[in-house]
């Protein structure tokens, strides 16, 4: 059976990580990327607004809305009360990893190297982001421990852009890639939003 975090993965090559400060960008923005090709949305909850922002994102037809910075239990369990569908956290810790797992809901938490990953393997986990990926190795590092790691999939994220992402999705243990660059923070330029989306979708795997 494919992991449900493994289907949302494959969903789309592109991630979008967004910081959005003001519910009232959270709709227009979620349309303009799912118009562009990009439905599976990362909220950070780097702001105030962000519970808000996912419930808001929510009502966008076809858009797959989940939580990023989840540092602990009580980050997750807010996450999913707002409607998360999926969880991101920058890494992992024994408490984020154990009610992550215990929750259910699909859970990509950060590792950078081979102790993080192990601890996610005790943990049944096989899904991981791949953070900061451009400032820890990039992508010798990412290919030198997928040696010992084959059987994991992993979305780098940080420090990723249109430039640079297909080279990391030709990883074959990559199945999509996570980044900012697609959103800027601030009032929203849709147009701008859906091209950004649209010139990412695109990419492909091989
Ligand atoms: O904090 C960074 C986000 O996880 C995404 O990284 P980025 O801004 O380099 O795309
Ligand atoms: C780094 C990241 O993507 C997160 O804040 O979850």
């Amino acid at each position: 059976m494919t992991a449900a975090i493994e289907q949302i993965m494959l969903t789309a090559p592109v991630i979008p990580v967004l910081v959005v400060d003001d519910v009232a960008h959270a709709v227009p923005i979620a349309e303009a990327l799912v118009r562009g090709g990009l439905p599976v949305l990362e909220v950070t909850l780097r702001t105030a607004a962000a519970l808000d922002v996912i419930a808001a994102m929510k009502t966008v037809p076809g858009a797959i809305v989940g939580a990023g910075t989840v540092l602990n239990p009580q980050d997750l369990n807010a996450a999913i009360h707002a409607g998360a569908t999926f969880i991101v956290s920058p890494g992992l810790t024994e408490p984020l990893g154990k009610a992550a797992v215990e929750s259910g809901i699909p859970f990509l938490p950060g590792t950078a190297n081979a102790g993080d990953m192990m601890r996610g393997l005790d943990r049944g986990l096989r899904h991981f982001k791949f953070f900061p990926a451009e400032t820890s190795g990039g992508r010798p590092a990412l290919k030198a421990l997928m040696g010992p790691f084959s059987d994991v999939r992993i979305c780098p994220t940080g420090g990723i852009t249109l430039d640079n992402a297909s080279d990391w999705l030709a990883i074959e243990q990559v199945l999509c890639v996570g980044g900012s660059w697609l959103v800027k923070r601030g009032a929203p330029d849709v147009a701008a939003i859906e091209a950004a989306a649209r010139a990412a979708a695109a990419l492909t795997r091989d």
